[in-house]
């Protein structure tokens, strides 16, 4: 992105002349041309117009077998050091436009929270662009061996301190292989497909809730695609589950839904839960920016994105990839794929299945090839899951709060596929992995038989 600058504060931070002894040395030394030029001399390190122009000058010459342009004034005497300034400068330059525009919005009256909101979203880019301005931006195996050594050492500190399994946050004691197999909720992404109605959402809500509430420092961003239900549903949902309470007594107005609110008073859990609700013009950039405002209001250094549905927002996206739904999909993913750099913590994708995929029977294996206009989903998930109905007798009776389930690991890169029984318990709103037995759904939510129904005809 270009950014224009109205007080020039960027030019503090430009050295021509330097920029002058780098391209006299590089014009008269071709060697030293292809040592610096070629990794990490880029036109932008040029402030001035008339040094870049000859950079690019220089640069088509060498390139076509023609004979460096004349540059007047000395050569840098320390080409290295030298190159290695204008490469400062330019980072720095860069980071002096972003606060100056940062500055101004702030005099232009514009709300405090969007200009902060917009100045991380900058920041974050400009993070980027400083790292390409860097010289020597590859990087040997023994420099990225120093830094897994690092960043594993920091891993095992914390997995020390805390006593826990992983020192990503986990599926917790009630789903334990899942951390057996997963290692926790790891920066990854993740795609859970099933059927419609096996409850996506509400497991998708539960592992959002223990995410939330394994570490303080964890946020989650939903990314909504329900055209129908609204956004104040998920809010009864996580709180039931982060309170172990059923939702339907509050969606049938059959308890007092201010008891509900005892949920805010957990460890601010609800205000890490963010809802965007996805519109037509909703795209990967408002996804990143909801991550980033989430980052910066509550100070959460990862988050899980849940986006529910794939397939719909899919369908929301650029017409650019034309109609043809596998390629929405696919840019879609592989789009959202490019968040967990940016919000490390797990990208978790709901998505649909083929119907071929549940006429099969519970019965049946689940497999990778499952999910909905999938291709990509396939390929770039680290971790599919697929959700389906077990064979159990609970699941058709209209009065059990038990339903018996079963989660398909069908693809996993951080170890073992396999099978999960899960039990969902709706007057908890919870996910276990042990079987809790025969739960009745609390008395006034049950079903009732012929005859036991009183007063069919309301009186008005
Ligand atoms: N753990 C649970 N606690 C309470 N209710 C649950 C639970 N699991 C499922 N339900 C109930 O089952 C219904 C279906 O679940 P859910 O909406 O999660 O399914 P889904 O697979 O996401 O469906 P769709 O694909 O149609 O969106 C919910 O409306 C809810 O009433």
């Amino acid at each position: 992105m270009e950014y224009r600058s109205g007080s020039g504060l960027e030019t503090v931070f430009a050295d021509v002349e330097l920029e002058r002894a780098v391209l006299a040395a590089l014009a008269r030394d071709e060697q030293a041309f292809y040592s610096y030029a070629e990794d990490y001399l880029v036109p932008e390190v040029f402030h001035d117009p008339g040094n870049r122009a000859k950079f690019l000058e220089l640069v088509e010459a060498y390139a076509s077998g023609r004979p460096a342009p004349e540059v007047e004034g000395e050569p840098a005497p320390d080409l290295a050091a030298a190159v290695g300034k204008l490469c400062d400068l330019a980072q720095r330059r860069r980071v002096a436009v972003i606060l100056e525009k940062f500055w101004r919005d702030l005099g232009s009256g514009k709300a405090v929270q969007d200009a902060l909101a917009e100045l991380v979203e900058r920041a974050a880019e400009a993070q980027q662009a400083v790292k390409a301005l860097a010289p020597g931006e590859t990087r040997t195996a023994a420099e990225l061996l120093r830094e897994a050594v690092a960043v594993l050492g920091e891993q095992k500190r914390q997995k020390e301190e805390t006593g826990r399994e992983t020192p990503h946050p986990a599926f917790g004691k009630g789903l334990w292989s899942l951390d057996d197999l997963l290692g926790g909720m790891q920066p990854a992404v993740y795609a859970l497909g099933g059927q419609p109605g096996v409850g996506k959402t509400f497991f998708s809500i539960y592992c959002a809730s223990r995410y939330l509430t394994a570490a303080g420092d964890t946020g989650v961003v939903w990314v909504d695609v329900h055209e129908t239900r609204p956004a104040w549903k998920l809010a009864v949902y996580l709180s039931c589950s982060v309170l172990g309470k059923c939702p339907q007594l509050y969606e049938r107005l059959l308890a007092d839904p201010a008891e509900l609110l005892e949920g805010l008073r957990v460890d601010r859990v609800l205000e890490r839960f963010v809802v965007l609700t996805a519109e037509r013009n909703t795209t990967l950039l408002s996804v990143r920016g909801a991550v980033r405002r989430l980052m910066a209001q509550q100070g959460v250094k990862r988050v899980m994105v849940v986006v529910d549905y794939i397939q719909k927002l899919a369908s929301y996206t650029s017409v650019a990839t034309g109609q043809d739904m596998r390629l929405r999909v696919a840019s879609a993913v592989s789009a959202l794929t490019t968040l967990v750099g940016v919000c490390q913590g797990p990208v978790w994708l709901i998505s649909g299945v083929a119907k071929d995929a549940y006429r099969r029977g519970a019965k049946d294996e689940a497999s990778v090839a499952d999910f909905k206009e999938a291709g990509e989903v396939e390929y770039s998930a680290d971790v599919g899951l697929q959700l389906r109905w077990a064979d159990d007798p609970r699941n058709s009776d209209v009065n059990s709060a038990v339903k018996a389930l079963k989660l398909h690991v069908v693809k996993n890169r951080f170890g073992a596929t396999g099978v999960v029984n899960l039990y969902s318990l709706q007057t908890e709103c919870r996910y276990l992995q042990a079987d809790p037995g025969y739960v009745s759904r609390p008395p006034e939510l049950c079903v009732r038989g012929e005859g036991e129904a009183e007063g069919d005809d309301i009186p008005f």
